[in-house]
């Protein structure tokens, strides 16, 4: 089984906030998402780039996956920012509003021409209406893209949706693009949630994204990632049924049978395969300091 990296909770914050950087270096969050795009008014956007990149390459969060979400291909401040990024060298650059292999490509090339280290890799926004259509390809257009992010914002927007409990009209494009992912062996972050003071509603929808079986959330304030972590971990209960399929079915194996029950329920090699990947997830959430 590949490295297994916990991504239960992404924090997105402005990038011109210097009092939410210092922040981030102490909350539980798996990783953070230095943002450039719509949280920094246009006027700050060049100061907050600094900033941001800085941040990105002090070595100051800890076991924080640190990205930069840089502003769109078709904006005035796209080239420099992703320049400034690849010279940082953050976990990732995340590219907002990607529609296409070719817009995938581009940054890639970017990046190379950047002089970006290998680890730096591309999580690329799908946030459109276009993106849900092309979600394949862009998440099989390059190795270094490793991660898929929803815009649900950007998403709603473009589809004249309305934000409901439960996201009917968004469950088609949340369904493309996991397809997408798990097609292409890519990690997938649902969407962010905007009431901030609306936690019920907030972690039914991470019930419901982890049914759905994104990886993690991204998040816009402090008081969702506890909440976050808890739901897109696996519960004792699950590690504990986990552990329990795995056994029956090393002794069935032993037995020479490739089928078992366990608690009335057949198990099969598949089951065994998702215990696993259960365990190997609780692990690595309890390596972290
Ligand atoms: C949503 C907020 C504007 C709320 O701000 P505020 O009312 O000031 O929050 P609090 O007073 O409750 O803050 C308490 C303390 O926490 C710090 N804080 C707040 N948010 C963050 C954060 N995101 N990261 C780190 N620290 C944060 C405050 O500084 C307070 O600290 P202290 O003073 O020490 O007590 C605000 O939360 C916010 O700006 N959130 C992020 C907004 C953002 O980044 N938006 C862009 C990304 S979302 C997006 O674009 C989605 C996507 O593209 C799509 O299409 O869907
Ligand atoms: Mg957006």
């Amino acid at each position: 089984m590949s490295e297994v990296k916990p991504r239960r909770s992404v924090l997105y914050m402005p990038g011109a906030n210097e009092r939410a950087l210092e922040k981030a270096k102490t909350l539980p969050a798996d990783a953070l998402i230095l943002d450039l795009e719509d949280a920094v008014a246009p006027d700050a956007k060049e100061a907050a780039r600094e900033r941001v990149c800085a941040a990105a390459a002090s070595g100051a969060y800890g076991d924080r996956e640190v990205t930069i979400r840089v502003n769109g291909l078709d904006t005035e401040w796209h080239d420099a920012d992703l320049r400034a990024a690849a010279q940082a060298g953050p976990a990732a650059v995340v590219v907002p509003k990607v529609d296409s292999a070719t817009d995938v490509h581009n940054i890639e090339r970017a990046l190379e021409l950047g002089g970006a280290p290998e680890k730096t890799k591309i999580w690329a926004m799908v946030e459109t209406p276009v993106a849900m259509l092309h979600a394949e390809e862009i998440a099989a257009a390059s190795e270094r893209l490793t991660v898929l992010v929803m815009g649900t914002n950007d998403l709603a927007k473009e589809l004249h949706a309305e934000f409901v409990p439960g996201r009917a009209p968004l469950l088609g494009g949340l369904s493309l693009c996991l397809l997408a992912a798990r097609a292409t062996g890519k990690v997938i972050l649902d969407g962010v949630y905007n009431d901030v003071q609306d936690l019920a509603g907030f972690e039914a929808e991470c019930r419901q994204g982890r049914e759905f079986g994104f990886d993690g959330k991204t998040l816009i304030h402090p008081g969702q990632i506890e909440p976050c972590n808890r739901a897109f971990a696996p519960s004792e209960g699950e590690v504990a049924q986990a552990r329990k399929i795995i056994g029956a079915f090393e002794e069935a194996k032993a037995a020479g049978r490739g089928v078992v029950t366990v608690d009335g329920r057949m198990i099969e090699n598949l089951h065994v395969d998702n215990a696993r990947r259960i365990l190997a997830l609780a692990d690595a959430i309890a390596g972290r300091r």
